[in-house]
């Protein structure tokens, strides 16, 4: 049995199937890239895994549990964490003081460290810190934060929740080349500590980080494999003709 594993999953928008009838299995550690056309039901995807939109049909297994009607927090204790596009980081806080909020709603054991007289930080803060390469932005402020360093922060937030499935969308939109250079090297390090289901549409980022890719179309599971085997299937390049192949979605 996989991690997650959804089946026959689907659900109607006034009689519209946005997911219909999709099936995935995701390993626990995995890094899973979720592409397909704009429409393809991604996005949808992630919310009926994280309990944002309730399914109209099928099943939702967590780990063995079936998560299918738990709301949203439930899923959230259970290890399910989602970045949205916009961030949801306290801007008049500073990272640390984010990080912190975010421990409080998921405490761990505390396990302070000495930093330099007077300031302990939580380890796994320091830790979370190394990740996401923000340890000498300690005592920014959100506000005056980049646009890739927000993201990351944001990334730190669920890991310090200890968020063992974190769904993002499109975590590279807006970001520079470097910044997601950087961004693509945080994921290979969150690789087998932590699953990831990701939505991009940035072929290069997905390229780098990528295992397994799913190419959604329709609100179905389309094709799925290596990089060089979604792009060689048929059916995939059936489903991009017009919008110049999957290398251009
Ligand atoms: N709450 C909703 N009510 C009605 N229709 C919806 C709702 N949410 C999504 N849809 C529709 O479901 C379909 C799938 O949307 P979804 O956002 O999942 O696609 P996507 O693959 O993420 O696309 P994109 O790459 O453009 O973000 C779209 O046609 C969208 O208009």
């Amino acid at each position: 049995m996989a991690y997650l594993e959804l089946h026959g999953l689907e659900v109607s928008f006034d009689g519209f199937k946005a997911v219909n009838g999709l099936d995935l299995a995701v390993e626990r550690g995995e890094l899973r890239c979720l592409l397909g056309a704009n429409g393809a039901g991604k996005s949808t995807t992630l919310d009926l895994i994280c309990g944002r939109t309730q399914p109209t049909g099928g099943r939702i297994l967590l780990d063995g549990q079936d998560i299918t009607r738990a709301p949203e927090f439930r899923r959230a204790r259970h290890g399910v964490g989602r970045k949205f596009q916009v961030p949801s980081v306290f801007k008049e806080l500073t990272v640390r003081e984010n990080l912190e909020v975010a421990q409080s709603r998921h405490p761990g054991p505390a396990r302070t460290i000495r930093l330099f007289p007077g300031l302990r930080l939580d380890r796994r803060i320091a830790e979370v810190l190394e990740i996401v390469e923000l340890a000498d932005e300690l005592d920014t402020r959100a506000a005056f934060l980049s646009h890739g360093k927000t993201q990351w922060l944001e990334i730190a937030m669920l890991l310090v929740q200890d968020s063992a499935l974190i769904l993002m969308d499109e975590p590279t939109a807006g970001m520079t080349i470097q910044e997601t250079g950087k961004t693509s090297r945080i994921f290979q390090r969150l690789r087998g500590r932590h699953t990831l289901i990701v939505v991009e549409h940035d072929m290069g980022f997905v390229r780098e980080i990528a295992g397994t890719i799913t190419v959604l179309h329709q609100g179905k599971r389309l094709a799925e494999g290596s990089i060089r085997q979604v792009e060689n299937d048929p059916k995939v390049r059936e489903a991009y003709l017009g919008s110049g192949g999957i290398s251009h979605a």
